[in-house]
């Protein structure tokens, strides 16, 4: 029956596409070899123990269980995916786009739609039609939802869109909507090889305005380890100081992680809805990506757009320059307030902005760039931000093309970037992942949107590992860094409804 209404569904995906026509240059490749559909894990439990931090994801010694198990009883939010939320809303239209006036064609802040929904019958809502190992991409002004792979782009250092062309033409014969495109996560490491699937079913509607879904019964933390603690992490942001002193270096973003281990699975579908709906101007995304032996699908909520590309049109929204929010308006004003005034934050955002100026401006005819950065803001920071727009050359450069060659930027990795990438791996004792790297999507006319993949956490059944980060410069401070990789944390803590940890403060 699945079968049945998938199969409807992408031939009437296909036929509302039909008008929407590639572009030429793109696809009709020859000599084309059909590449294994991407198969995530299985799900094996987890013992009830941080084991996130095992094998091959982990850097430094056997992994630990440092934190005390505390139970969340009180009023805060908690919870995770009830049945009671997980149920399909009935009788009143999908309020993501299928309504009796059926979906709407108007282009998303991220290009032009890369699929339309049939206007009867059913159609999955991208937030609320979430299963394991959909793509979810909700942008600000769309959202996507793919699945069923037919193809996969294998992505290698140094080739700037890798395969994407041929296994898009391939994925067009085996049956994806046209434009096809190609979904996924990008990892940090530039070096490491990506891989994006190429999907039969995808659904792109105008983003719903859904209020985050009930937060359920609370989750009981049965173990929670910081990597690095609190205290390591504070030297380490020492010895980023004393390195930018010494050195060529200028700037280097440091991580940490924080694994949870709770009492029962966390549905990464219920969790992409909660932090949709708290942040419903930033990105909010879903997509499976390797673990070390289960499903493990990274989740999150990012105000930061790496690269968007519409035609010749591309634009960039990069941020640095961090305040944590105040839920007392005076404060959190005065905040605001200040970070905009901050010479060091703006000294921290600047060094992005002129990476991304020099990496976009040899393949744009135009590019504007602001002088200066403006506030940006989430339900938990404040931000930098300076939004860049530009005029592509070649229209043949593709957004995965412009995403790979803007990333690492500053604002996640560090400038000089190779110096930064070679801190970031001597002073950062895990993997990162597809942390840091970016989500997105490109068709096969050279269009898509990719965003940093920020504020978010590798769910795997009852496992959840968060990342956060913070630009260290040479007048950084320690104990600010500390607290400002704590806020941002609370982006997914309060998606999940479990209370921040109570940061330690630094010896030295
Ligand atoms: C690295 C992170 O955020 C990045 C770093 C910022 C900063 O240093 O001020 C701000 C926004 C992001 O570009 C993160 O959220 O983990």
């Amino acid at each position: 029956m699945k079968k049945i209404i998938t199969s409807i569904l992408a031939h009437e995906v296909s036929a509302a596409l039909r008008p929407v026509a590639s572009a030429p240059g793109w696809g009709g490749q020859t000599g084309l070899r059909v590449i294994i559909i991407f198969t995530p894990g299985g799900g094996v439990p987890r013992p009830d123990r941080c084991d996130r931090t095992k094998g091959r994801r982990r850097r430094g010694g056997p992994p630990q269980c440092l934190g005390r198990v505390r139970r969340h009883g009180d009023p805060p939010p908690a919870g995770g995916g009830g049945a009671a939320d997980r149920r399909p809303r009935r009788g009143r239209g999908n309020r993501e786009g299928t309504g009796p006036t059926g979906p709407s064609r108007r282009n998303g802040i991220g290009g032009r739609p890369v699929t339309s929904v049939p206007a009867r019958g059913p159609a999955p809502a991208p937030l609320r039609g979430h299963r394991p190992g959909d793509f979810v991409l909700a942008a600000p002004g769309r959202t996507l939802l793919a699945r069923d792979p037919v193809g996969e782009v294998v992505l290698r250092p140094g080739e700037p869109e890798g395969d994407l062309r041929e296994r898009l033409a391939e994925g067009t014969a085996a049956g994806a909507p046209r434009p096809a495109v190609a979904v996924g996560a990008l990892p940090f490491d530039p070096g490491a090889p990506a891989r994006l699937v190429v999907p039969r079913t995808v659904v792109s509607m105008p983003r719903s305005a859904d209020p985050p879904p009930p937060p359920g019964p609370p989750f009981e933390v049965r173990c929670r380890h910081e990597e690095p603690s609190a205290r390591e992490y504070a030297r380490g942001v020492a010895r980023a100081v004393d390195r930018i002193s010494r050195t060529g270096l200028r700037k280097v973003v440091l991580a940490r992680a924080l694994d949870l281990s709770l009492d029962r699975p966390v549905d990464p579908g219920w969790l992409l809805r909660r932090l949709a709906g708290q942040n419903p101007r930033g990105y909010a995304f879903a997509v499976e990506v390797p673990g070390a032996d289960r499903r493990t699908t990274l989740v999150g909520a990012s105000p930061e757009l790496l690269v968007a590309r519409r035609g010749r049109a591309v634009r960039c929204h990069p941020l640095a320059g961090s305040a944590a929010r105040d839920a007392d308006p005076d404060v959190d004003r005065r905040r605001a307030r200040s970070l905009a005034g901050s010479e060091k934050d703006r000294r921290e955002h600047a060094f992005v902005v002129a990476a991304i100026a020099d990496a976009l401006r040899p393949l744009c005819t135009a590019l504007d760039v602001p002088a200066r950065p403006s506030l940006t803001a989430t339900a938990t920071m404040w931000h930098l931000g300076t939004r860049i727009t530009g005029e592509l050359a070649d229209p043949e450069v593709s957004s995965l093309a412009l995403a790979r060659a803007v990333h690492p930027t500053p604002a996640v990795c560090g400038t000089p970037t190779e110096a930064a990438r070679q801190a970031v791996a001597e002073l950062e004792p895990f993997d990162r992942g597809h942390y840091a790297g970016a989500v997105g999507w490109c068709d096969a006319e050279g269009d898509g949107e990719w965003a940093v993949a920020l504020r978010c956490a590798e769910v795997s059944d009852r496992e959840v590992r968060l990342f956060a980060g913070a630009g260290i410069v040479a007048d950084s401070d320690p104990r600010a860094e500390l607290a400002e990789t704590a806020a941002k944390f609370r982006t997914v803590l309060a998606a999940l409804g479990v209370e921040p940890h109570p940061t330690e403060p630094p010896t030295e």
